[in-house]
């Protein structure tokens, strides 16, 4: 049985990053998409991830960036893997390489079964469909869709997790992983220490049989 990951996403704070690395989070989240109230500067990320200790990945966020930007940023913040959350091609993806892609997609309907196969990325992740929004929303996407999608893939599980239901999303969906945004925050970009300490408390103490490595 391999243990749930976990990734705290939208970081914008040292003091968060590292509060949530105690706590026991896999990966750490950074938005790079200007229009979210989680936007950071690359000149932060930097300096945040300098601050955190080995084991733990850092993941950029990018809404339909181009990759040459992708990629001065992620080189210049030291990011060990890029998340893609717009309209990205599966070719976007490919472009990206050596970096390992995370490819988001908003779980609309059935549909996305069939684009899965497509995708060079190491692993899905699931979000709520939101019109007109990228991410993180607060809303939850449907468990039952998504679980059908983990059978297949490494999912990870996004949109409307909280300490309240996240046990219940892992024992239904039996995701790779989790990812969390304003779930944990006191405000956007702004993590509640006591709302991370008992998000990653709950995942960790649920059984999942069905994550893969
Ligand atoms: O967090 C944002 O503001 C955001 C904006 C645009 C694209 C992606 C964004 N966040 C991506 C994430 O990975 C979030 O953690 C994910 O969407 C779940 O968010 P939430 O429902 O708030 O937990």
């Amino acid at each position: 049985m391999n243990p749930t990951r976990i990734k705290i996403c939208g970081i914008t704070r040292i003091d968060d990053a590292i509060h949530a690395a105690r706590c026991g989070a896999d990966a750490l989240g950074f938005v790079f998409y200007e229009r979210s109230p989680r936007h950071v500067e690359p000149a932060r990320v930097r300096e945040i991830v300098e601050a955190l200790p080995p084991f733990v990945t850092t993941v950029g966020l990018f809404v339909n960036r181009e990759v040459g930007q992708v990629r001065q940023i992620a080189d210049f913040c030291g990011l060990d893997v890029i998340q893609l959350h717009g309209d990205e091609s599966p070719a976007i993806c490919r472009q990206l390489a050596p970096y390992r892609v995370i490819k988001a997609l908003r779980l609309r309907d059935e549909k996305i079964l069939d684009r899965l196969d497509s995708y060079p990325a190491r692993a899905i992740l699931l979000d709520a469909y939101v019109p007109d929004q990228f991410g993180g929303t607060g809303h939850r996407c449907d468990w039952q869709l998504a679980a059908r999608v983990a059978r297949e893939y490494p999912v990870i599980l996004a949109g409307g997790l909280d300490s309240d239901c996240v046990a219940e999303a892992v024992a239904r969906v039996r995701p790779y992983g989790v990812d969390v945004s304003s779930g944990v925050e006191q405000a956007p970009g702004i993590k509640d220490p006591h709302k991370v300490a008992a998000f990653i408390h709950k995942v960790k103490s649920v059984r999942n049989c069905g994550a893969s490595a």
